[in-house]
């Protein structure tokens, strides 16, 4: 698992820590990762370090001041740097010095145009993580002018660092160098997107932070959790999933969701509605009827993909959710439950429930998300006393206790019709063999998400595809446990 902290406890442990070392060393530590990140995309991107140009766009606080510092270490490598000042009077002292005395150029924003044009790099130290709101004027019009690589420092500038919203110009980079751990703006929405590829440089703040805000998975987290059968299991041992879902108008829902359950390694799939007969014909291995109320025992349901939203679709939810087993609420679940709050009588205040509303589901239930998606998911868990999991190319899993697991996707080949079908059988495999319910919902969404990366290969898929690729997913994540 990979913490993810808001700035608000990164600045409290390098209050802590900078009462510790002498003053300036944690910005020596970071400017000296951001110099080897930008001498590692030289080579990447014009061939090799000396010789090469890198201008430096900086602004008024400390993250001017980590690229100010970075110049002067690329200066001792022979790397031509120029720093262009957005703010000369308000520019890091220090940094400035140790620029110069490399023997770097300085420039004032209006005279950047032939930096920028010959920069093979261009570092952004224009605001960190005491930025607020996008880029202002002067520091947009220069980063429009950039055409070079954009190696951002700590994060892209612009982008809100404790969200990820980006509201106006902000910097794209090609890669972040960012220290002592991520903060939300590389995990989240846009702001993941315009960070590139981030790299995490320990500066000794690492080891003052508190419990992380949100967690990421790695492959070898969700191999862990994965169940795999041993010599004691048999198929009711494995866990038995039962999806309530499709209608004759959508059948295609019923097979998907089934499927992916299948796939997903259940001991055994009970169908329940008026799709069975398009479910025994692609899945003759799930056990189908027409009706939940004789489907017989299941450890967990996933209820909502294609029953619409009428009076029959409203009788299942209700005895799904009053079945005291862990329930995984989808697509016109959600749109019922948004519509007739009394449903959630119906539910045993014990059993987990993991709602996956996309944003207009999420909407419907809980009112606008807004900017900050995660404190929304947070809250609208804490408000229906379940998990809740936000849909979109950041998927964002909340705890009713606040815990949040973050996935971020690979690709967005899996935004198709019927991928978030997929996604709920999943789940529910996952719940019917008892796993933890959050970090259920958070291993469904990384193999979900690989299983679409590894169907698509580079080329548009239908959900179907994915259902065929979770096997190739899992054998993924469980060769990421075995190699550590
Ligand atoms: N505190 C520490 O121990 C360390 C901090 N470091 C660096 O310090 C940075 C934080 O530095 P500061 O708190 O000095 O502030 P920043 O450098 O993030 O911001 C400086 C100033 O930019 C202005 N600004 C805010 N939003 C803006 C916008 N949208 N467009 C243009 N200008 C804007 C504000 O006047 C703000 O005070 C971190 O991101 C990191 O790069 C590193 O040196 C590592 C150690
Ligand atoms: N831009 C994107 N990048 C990656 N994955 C995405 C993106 N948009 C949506 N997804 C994923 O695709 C799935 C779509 O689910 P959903 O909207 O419920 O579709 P459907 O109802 O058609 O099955 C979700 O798992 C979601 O996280
Ligand atoms: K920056």
């Amino acid at each position: 698992m990979r913490g993810v902290w808001t700035t608000e406890a990164v600045r409290a442990a390098e209050q802590r820590l900078m009462a510790t070392v002498p003053e300036g060393t944690l910005m020596r530590r970071a400017a000296f990762g951001v110099a080897g990140q930008a001498a590692r995309l030289l080579t990447e991107h014009a061939g090799g370090v000396s010789g090469r140009r890198v201008a430096l766009l900086v602004g008024a606080g400390s993250n001017g001041g980590d690229a100010l510092w970075a110049g002067a270490f690329l200066r001792r490598r022979g790397v031509g740097v120029t720093a262009v000042l957005l703010n000369p009077e308000r520019t890091h002292a220090e940094g400035l010095a140790a620029l110069r005395r490399a023997g770097g150029r300085v420039v004032e924003a209006g005279s950047a145009g032939a930096a920028l044009t010959a920069a093979d790099l261009v570092v952004d130290g224009i605001v960190g993580l005491s930025g607020k709101g996008p880029l202002r004027p002067g520091a947009a019009e220069l980063v429009a002018a950039v055409t070079a690589p954009v190696l951002a420092v700590d994060m892209p500038s612009g982008v809100d660092p404790d969200t990820g919203a980006v509201d106006g110009p902000a910097v794209r980079a090609a890669a972040t160098v960012t220290f002592g751990c991520r903060k939300p703006v590389h995990v989240l929405g846009a702001g993941a997107v315009h960070s590139g590829t981030v790299h995490v440089v320990e500066i000794g703040v690492e080891r003052e932070l508190p419990e992380p805000d949100m967690v990421l998975l790695d492959a070898a987290d969700v191999g862990a959790a994965w169940p795999v059968p041993g010599a004691e299991d048999n198929k009711y041992r494995r866990g038995v999933t039962g999806v309530a879902a499709g209608s004759a108008t959508y059948p295609g829902a019923a097979v998907l969701a089934s499927g992916a359950a299948v796939q997903g390694g259940t001991g055994m799939v009970r169908y329940a509605g008026t799709a069975a007969d398009a479910v025994r014909a692609r899945w003759p291995e799930v056990v189908a009827t027409g009706s939940v109320t004789d489907a017989g025992r299941v450890q967990a349901w996933v209820v909502g993909p294609g029953v619409g939203t009428g009076g029959a679709g409203h009788d299942v939810l209700e005895h799904v959710l009053s079945a005291g087993v862990p329930v995984c609420a989808d697509a016109d679940a959600i749109t019922l439950l948004a519509r007739d709050p009394d449903l959630w009588d119906a539910r045993d205040p014990d059993t987990p429930v993991v709602l996956t509303p996309h944003e207009g589901e999420f909407a419907r239930l809980a009112g606008e998300i807004g900017p900050d998606r995660v404190a929304a998911v947070r809250r609208a868990a804490e408000r229906f006393r379940s998990i809740v999991l936000l849909k979109g190319h950041t998927t964002v899993i909340a705890h009713p206790d606040g815990r949040v697991l973050v996935n971020l996707a690979r690709s967005a080949w899996p935004a198709t019709a019927g991928s978030g079908d997929v996604l709920s059988g999943l789940i529910g495999s996952l719940l019917a063999a008892g796993v933890d319910p959050w970090l259920a919902a958070g291993c469904a969404a990384y193999v979900h998400d690989l299983a679409g990366d590894l169907a698509a290969e580079g080329a548009p898929i239908g959900a179907s595809a994915m259902v065929e690729a979770v096997p190739d997913a899992l054998r993924t994540v469980r060769a990421a446990t075995v190699t550590g």
